[in-house]
């Protein structure tokens, strides 16, 4: 099956998005800055983003059976103290679309906004196909003015059919900065700026020298456990110290052969949440790379909203994976033992 009418609409939606993005982290006030109750920031780019994917995903393919996963829900701007901040993203989402052209004719009501980021609500799953959208993915990077990135995936009967990743503050190349990664199953992966220069096709490393490889991990110590992956990478045989970057923009670098590994191990009770790996897993699985749990299980899309996996998530290609998963479960044994 191809899914070329898709993915052109998921590059334009998540393109868009990040154009969005852009203009909000370069103005960032503190006061964008909400708290969630969870207390994970979340700033108006992370709603008005959730908006513009949803509107032109639905705008461009078939709304009647539209399904979304987003990570974004708009209950507290339905709150009395998010009034202000709802105009914020509505005027935000009005001049994204409107900027360009296609989609901007009748501006958008603050009815219709809340009803876009709410229509990422859906709970996956199994059958049928449904988006699943993380709006900003790294929103404490983007915070920083460091990495984030717009991620957006496909879900067909359970299997990530599409990966499309907008990361505005990776270099493209020496003179450009921002990029835009897109896999289709069977398809490969590829590389473009955001603004539609050639795309160029992607492969992971073909390194086979564990001492030669370098590896990423989360730029947030409360996010990975950075001991546990130093040890791991001390196993293996890793010279170069971590390369610590936030978000989904980790599996564009890798899929591009940036790095060789990236290792993420969140802290005990920690449940990954699909939105974080859908699109991200396609690009480097496209690009010839693997992705596992600890245990060297794939990565189960189909579940619902949520991963269920052993331990954390891995990634390399496939000559190092053997020798990685043996110093994973090494490291994880000591660890165990010595608690
Ligand atoms: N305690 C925790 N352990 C692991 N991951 C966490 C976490 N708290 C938040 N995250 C997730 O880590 C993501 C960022 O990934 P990274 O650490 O690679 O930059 C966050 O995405 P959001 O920024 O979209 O909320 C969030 O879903
Ligand atoms: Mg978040
Ligand atoms: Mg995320
Ligand atoms: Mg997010």
């Amino acid at each position: 099956m191809s899914y070329g009418k898709e993915l052109a609409a998921a590059k334009n939606a998540a393109s868009l998005a990040a154009r969005l993005c852009q203009k909000v982290q370069k103005a960032l006030l503190q006061a964008d800055v909400q708290s969630k109750s969870d207390k994970s920031p979340v700033t108006v780019a992370d709603y008005g983003s959730q908006a513009v994917v949803s509107v032109v995903l639905q705008k461009e393919l078939d709304s009647a059976s539209f399904s979304l996963v987003a990570e974004e829900d708009s209950g507290d701007l339905r709150k009395e103290e998010g009034k202000e901040t709802l105009q914020r993203i509505m005027k935000l989402v009005n001049e994204t679309l409107a900027s360009d052209g296609t989609y901007g004719n009748a501006p958008l009501s603050e009815e219709d906004v809340l009803a876009a980021i709410d229509s990422g609500r859906s709970e996956g799953g199994p059958s049928g196909q449904h988006w699943v959208l993380d709006p900003i993915d790294g929103t404490k990077g983007f915070l920083r003015g460091d990495q984030y990135a717009v991620a957006l995936g496909l879900l067909d009967e359970g299997k990530v059919v599409l990966g499309v990743l907008a990361c505005p503050n990776l270099p493209l190349s020496e003179e450009k900065v921002g990029c835009l990664f897109y896999a289709q199953v069977s398809g490969g992966t590829y590389m473009q700026s955001l603004d539609g220069s050639t795309p160029t096709k992607v492969h992971v490393t073909d390194l086979d020298n564990p001492e030669e490889a370098s590896f990423f991990e989360s730029f947030e110590a409360t996010h990975s456990l950075h001991d546990l992956s130093s040890l791991i990478a001390k196993k293996l045989g890793v010279k170069a110290p971590p390369v610590r970057i936030d978000s989904q923009a980790k599996y564009g670098a890798l899929s591009r052969g940036d790095g060789a590994i990236y290792l993420r191990f969140p802290h005990k009770g920690y449940r990954e949440k699909i939105w974080d790996h859908a699109a991200g897993y396609l690009v480097v699985a496209e690009a010839g790379g693997v992705v596992s749990d600890a245990a060297g299980n794939p990565l189960d899309f189909s579940k619902g909203r949520y991963l269920d996996l052993h331990e954390g998530i891995i990634v390399t290609n496939q000559k190092l994976m053997p020798a990685l998963l043996k110093a994973v479960k090494e490291s994880l044994n000591e660890k165990a033992s010595s608690l």
